[in-house]
């Protein structure tokens, strides 16, 4: 278990602490992005604190704690930290996991006198390619002097060659992680060890037997060893327990990030501040006068040789073809991102925003779904998935889904939650729509024009908007539906919304578990769909074909009508441009 110093914590804050009044937000940024400045600062991690009466304060970021909710009781630690990419010669490493670090490290997170990054994986390669394979994703808009920040970053970063199952390429990681700490002088047990698994779940077991057996951190000084773990946790609730049983006899659940990136969305974080904020949403949030929930992901995304059709994604296309026809929509998007948005939507007010009170309240959310009906659900396949040289001919995968899910407690019985996913349709976002019932006893006789509808857009354009029904601006008494805008690019102009995998990496490396995923949470998922993807491998349900580049199957709206919700015709929100 991790120990921690409390007298250092405040040693540490009381040291960096200074102030640089009348500063605004956007000073600061100006301020930060002269590399001179940076470079006198940045080791000090400086963040911009209001004090009041127009003051802006700069005062030191503990790179390790977030201050702002202390509640949580982290307390920040100090001295040498090894963060290790296992699979480094991957995809998702590659496009995501380093990205995400040198973000970090623009930003002051990764202090090059405390941090020391290194790559693992079985090819065969040196420090040099490793680098020179990642130096084309190292973009950050934070960056004043990127191609400076791109060499000092790349050199922190070491690579080591070594299977995933025997002991000598683990003993060699180690072997080098520890001579990184001697040289840091950090004093034993009170360094810290991160290591990301961006590998196939297949070789998480004999990865995490190999850590705990060989690279474990002493942590009598506040040191500690965590693991990332990337989906998919299993492929239905008896692989994902057998998965959770193995790791969970190998480290403490403390120790274990179970990452799902959409809980790293700037909106998706929003939305415990926007429920239990705000005392506009409290009395409307439920049954009463909510209709129906939808959360969707679209994405225009195709595989292999339809990539060039249809737009290829700058993410998850790229040869995982055959990776997606083992798992399909449900497994990929519906089960893990789409169910974890339903539940922070759905979720009581938890205790307080301690990670596990916020994390019991997902799981009670989770508990209360009652089973799937067929006659909810409807899968689609976009026509030519078959042609990818990595499918299957005969793959019943479904490349579409939408799902009905009711919650069975006080506040939502009767109120649908529709999941809906899919590949190669006819645009990419990710939405929350939650559309109200009719006013009763409407003398505008608006209902015909559309519902009350409030919309958070995770993505693109993130943006939350109020559809609402107002009066035609002019001599006559007509109505038109209309909307109460808040889109981040305009409101927050100039501020950097941050990548998700950058936020939760910054998490685990903080010891702040609440965006990422508790066992008995995946557990709950998976129990929710795994009679269904049962009779979806069993060939017992079918997907419907459906035209690339189109809403997915006819059926999906039908199933959307018939649940309750009504389409505003002739109504589109546009995001404003600046
Ligand atoms: N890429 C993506 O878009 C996303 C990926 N993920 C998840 O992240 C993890 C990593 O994904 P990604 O980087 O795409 O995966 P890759 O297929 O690129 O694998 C990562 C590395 O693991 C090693 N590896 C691959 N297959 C095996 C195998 N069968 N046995 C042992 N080692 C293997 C390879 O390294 P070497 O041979 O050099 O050892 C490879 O470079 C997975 O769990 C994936 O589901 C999650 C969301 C998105
Ligand atoms: O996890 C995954 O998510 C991506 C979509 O993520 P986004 O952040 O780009 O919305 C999806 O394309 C991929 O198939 C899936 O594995």
């Amino acid at each position: 278990m991790e120990t921690r110093r409390v007298g250092d914590q405040h040693k540490r804050q009381e040291q960096y602490k200074y102030c640089f009044q009348a500063l605004t937000p956007n000073a600061y940024q100006t301020l930060f992005s002269h590399s001179r400045f940076r470079r006198l600062h940045s080791s000090h991690n400086p963040t911009v604190k209001e004090l009041g009466s127009g003051e802006w304060c700069l005062q030191k970021r503990d790179s390790f704690r977030n201050d702002s909710f202390s509640g949580n009781g982290n307390v920040p630690e100090i001295g040498c930290l090894s963060i290790i990419v296992l699979g480094a010669s991957g995809d998702l490493a590659k496009k995501k996991t380093f990205p995400a670090l040198f973000h970090l490290y623009c930003q002051g997170f990764l202090p090059p006198d405390e941090v020391h990054i290194f790559g693992y994986a079985r090819t065969k390669i040196s420090d040099d390619e490793l680098r020179n394979r990642i130096r084309g994703y190292l973009v950050s808009e934070r960056s004043a002097s990127p191609s400076e920040d791109v060499s000092k970053f790349l050199q922190l970063i070491k690579y080591v060659s070594g299977s995933y199952d025997a002991a000598e390429g683990f003993q060699l990681l180690d072997k080098e992680i520890a001579k990184h700490e001697i040289s840091k002088n950090s004093q034993e047990g009170s360094s810290r060890r991160l290591f990301y698994l961006a590998l196939p779940p297949s070789v998480y077991p004999p990865v995490c037997r190999m850590i705990r057996n060989n690279c474990m951190n002493k942590s009598d000084l506040g040191g500690w060893t965590r693991i990332i773990v990337e989906k998919p946790f299993g492929k239905d609730l008896g692989s994902a327990e057998e998965l959770s049983s193995q790791i969970g006899e190998l480290f403490d659940e403390p120790q274990i990030y179970r990452i799902d990136h959409y809980l790293g969305k700037e909106l998706v974080q929003n939305l415990l501040v926007l429920r239990f904020a705000n005392r506009f949403f409290l009395p409307l949030w439920n049954r009463d006068n909510i209709d129906n929930i939808q959360v969707s992901i679209l994405l225009l995304q195709m595989f292999e040789n339809h990539e060039v059709l249809w737009g290829r994604e700058d993410f998850g296309t790229e040869g995982r073809g055959g990776y997606f026809d083992e798992y399909g929509i449900i497994r990929d998007i519906i089960q893990n991102h789409l169910l974890q948005v339903l539940c922070l939507v759905a979720m009581e007010k938890p205790v307080s925003l301690k990670p596990e009170h916020i994390r019991d309240e997902k799981v009670k959310v989770l508990q209360s779904v009652l089973p799937i009906k067929d006659e909810e659900v409807v899968l689609g396949q976009y026509e030519g998935y078959r042609d990818d040289p990595t499918v299957p001919d005969h793959s019943n995968t479904p490349t579409f889904a939408t799902v009905i899910l009711h919650i069975h407690n006080e506040r939502w019985e009767g109120v649908p939650f529709i999941l809906k996913a899919g590949k190669a349709l006819n645009s990419r976002k990710a939405e929350i729509r939650v559309q109200f019932k009719d006013v009763p006893g409407d003398i505008f006789k608006s209902k015909k024009q559309g519902r009350n509808e409030f919309v958070i857009r995770l993505q693109p354009s993130e943006a939350m908007y109020m559809k609402l029904t107002v009066k035609q601006p002019g001599l006559e008494m007509s109505t038109r539906q209309s909307e109460l805008d808040l889109s981040y690019r305009q409101r927050y102009q100039g501020v950097t919304i941050p990548e998700a995998y950058e936020r939760l990496i910054l998490d685990t490396i903080r010891g702040d578990q609440q965006h990422f995923v508790r066992r008995d949470e995946l557990k709950a998922a998976w129990e929710i769909f795994t009679p269904l993807l049962h009779r979806i491998d069993d060939g017992e349900m079918k997907p419907i074909p459906y035209q690339p580049g189109s809403r997915g199957p006819a059926e999906a709206d039908e199933l959307l009508a018939k649940a309750g919700y009504v389409q505003t015709h002739g109504y589109i929100w546009i995001p404003p441009t600046l």
